[in-house]
């Protein structure tokens, strides 16, 4: 089971305003270090208040933004709220030419005032505008309501070299986690275990199933889906595929073609 639903206004309208924000914070470890933060539409502006010149701004792209959330510190002496966004922009690897998503964590401590209940709800202020920004500015069709994706994912404990479980704990959970992403964890026990699962499972419960495995699983599910009475519509489920498994190539094929 998935962590506890996340405190975002869900469901929230994808159009009417959004509007700007402007705030000044400071950084979560060092209050001396401040900078000046703003959110549009498309971004997120962060610039470092300095009295020496360099280059201290930092513009994040709202499409790279997979989720965002605000809550008071661990110290209850502490009157501050933090704000942060999780952020997977392309970036060049270490010693190679090639670019991949990285991600990278802004955190701001908000205190304005010295009420800890005004400051919590000016970061939720800020943690709420930025994840409806973020939604509008992916390139999807545009629903009267946007509520999180209810995700039903697959993970063959088998797969590969049998450490598919392993990469989803380690690598995806706290994607999920940032992105505040409700879902159910399936770990296959046997074969044609998901095809049984996939052929009597009440589909209006799940907006995606997603397979973490190698292309076996996959074909599984595609299988279990179209073994159904109503597989016409039950194949227009949307299907996502993380790489589990040792040959991965139907992934690898989909992420070619989608660079
Ligand atoms: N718990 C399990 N124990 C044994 N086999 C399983 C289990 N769960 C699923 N399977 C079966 O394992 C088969 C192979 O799995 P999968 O394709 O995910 O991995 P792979 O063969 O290592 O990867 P690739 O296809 O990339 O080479 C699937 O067809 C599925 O039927």
């Amino acid at each position: 089971r998935s962590p506890p639903a996340p405190s975002l206004p869900f469901p929230f309208p994808r159009n009417g305003f959004v509007g700007v924000l402007y705030g000044e914070f400071t950084d979560m470890l060092n209050d001396r270090v401040r900078y000046s933060v703003s959110l549009t539409e498309s971004a997120l502006t962060i610039q470092r208040i300095s009295s020496s010149p360099g280059r201290t701004k930092v513009v994040f792209n709202l499409t790279d933004c997979i989720g965002c959330r605000a809550y008071r510190g661990p110290d209850r002496a502490d009157v501050g709220a933090y704000f942060t966004a999780y952020f997977y922009p392309f970036k060049r690897r270490w010693m190679s030419a090639g670019v991949t998503r990285q991600r990278v964590e802004q955190c701001f401590r908000v205190a304005l005032v010295q009420d800890p209940l005004a400051n919590l709800q000016e970061a939720e202020r800020w943690a709420h505008t930025a994840v409806i920004a973020c939604v509008r500015s992916l390139p999807l069709p545009e629903p009267e309501v946007c509520r999180p994706c209810r995700i039903m994912i697959l993970v063959n404990p088998q797969s590969g070299r049998g450490q598919a479980l392993q990469l989803f704990t380690g690598h995806i959970q706290g994607m999920l986690t940032e992105a505040s992403l409700p879902y159910t964890l399936v770990i296959t026990e046997r074969q044609n275990h998901a095809r049984e699962l996939v052929r009597k499972a009440d589909l209006s419960q799940w907006d995606a199933l997603v397979i973490m495995s190698g292309d076996g699983l996959l074909f599984e599910v595609i299988n279990g889906l179209m073994e159904r009475e109503d597989w016409q519509e039950a194949i227009q489920t949307p299907l996502g595929i993380l790489p589990g498994g040792s040959g991965n190539a139907l992934a690898a094929s989909i992420h070619h073609y989608s660079q």
